[in-house]
């Protein structure tokens, strides 16, 4: 549905779950209970968004879904580990000019250390920044470090950080936990699936950015393998999926007709050599001095071989 016809549709939401009203006045026989109330939901039809989620069925949501990670920590330390301007080389490389333009998927391959992660968040930040205001987005760091290797994990975040972005946020969502008993059933990997794909189906352009397959638990890769594949033929036409993977075989076979952008030394090096220029020329021994600046960043560069 689009958000267009969201606008002449009228939405009847039954809530459970409230909380019931205060015990009457004392007396022989005790007052009655008060009138129990559900959470409401407010509605601003001139937007169709939910603006007031009552008394919290975003909360009510959330904790069903286990607290879905929204990764934004990630996203901000790896910005700030970003020299400035490295990484304008894919904004501007041909592929990925398309990927942005034209729905589709893009697969980042390198080997550990190139860094992939840095420059997902450089994506991240320029999607966020440069698409127009009725896109979506989502990304999802797979993350040894934070414990954020579940392909179930990266699943309820995704779902999570579109429903929020949905004309009828979290509807899609809410009629799912009323599916499954009013949340008494946790939602299986296919039941999110289907929120996901209904998601997809009724947002505009949506930007979906997920770094380090290799780093999910490899137990889940054949069902992220099968995830990935199966977004790749969701929602034709608005989807534009960006992933990055080290070159491990079960990729390269599962993914060999996905348009990709190898980072080799070949790529890496001008980024390579702005961030160790800038730190030469900030030490505070002979390496900095402009006799030696210039073959001291040379010979960094040729040594590091692309990492
Ligand atoms: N653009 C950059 N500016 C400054 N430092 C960078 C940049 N890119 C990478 N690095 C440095 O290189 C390290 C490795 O980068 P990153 O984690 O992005 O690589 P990766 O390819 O994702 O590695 P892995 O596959 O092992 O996860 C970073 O922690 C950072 O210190």
């Amino acid at each position: 549905m689009s958000r267009q016809d969201y606008r002449s549709t009228t939405f009847n939401y039954t809530i459970s779950g409230g909380t019931g009203g205060g015990g009457g006045e004392g007396g022989v026989n005790g007052g009655g209970g008060g009138k129990g109330e559900g959470p409401t939901v407010n509605i601003d039809h001139s937007t169709n968004k939910i603006v007031n989620l009552g008394q919290g069925l975003k909360e009510i949501l959330e904790k069903w879904l286990e607290f879905p990670p929204d990764t934004q920590d990630r996203q901000y330390y790896l910005q700030s580990l970003a020299h400035q301007d490295t990484g304008n080389w894919l904004l501007c490389h041909r592929e990925f000019i398309r990927w942005k333009q034209n729905s589709g998927s893009l697969w980042i391959k390198g080997v550990s250390g190139t860094g992939k992660s840095v420059l997902s968040s450089t994506v991240i930040r320029e999607i966020v920044k440069t698409c127009p205001e009725q896109s979506s987005v989502a990304y999802f760091y797979f993350d040894f470090s934070n414990n954020r290797q579940c392909l179930d994990i990266m699943v309820r975040s995704i779902v999570w950080q579109l429903s929020g972005q949905s004309p009828l946020p979290y509807g899609a969502l809410h009629q799912l936990y009323k599916a499954l008993k009013n949340g008494a059933t946790k939602p299986q990997h296919e039941d999110l699936l289907g929120v996901l794909k209904n998601l997809l189906s009724e947002l505009d352009q949506t930007y979906i950015i997920i770094d380090g397959l290799d780093e999910c638990h490899k137990t889940d890769w054949k069902h992220l393998i099968k995830f990935i594949h199966n977004l790749c033929h969701a929602a034709e036409n608005r989807l534009h999926l960006l992933f990055t993977a080290q070159l491990v075989q079960e990729f390269e076979v599962a993914f060999k007709d996905i348009a990709s952008i190898t980072l080799d030394s070949e790529v890496s090096n001008n980024d390579i050599k702005s961030f160790v220029s800038s730190t030469v020329g900030g030490a505070t021994n002979w390496a900095s001095d402009s006799k030696y600046a210039g073959d001291v960043t040379e010979q960094i560069v040729q040594k590091s071989n692309g990492m």
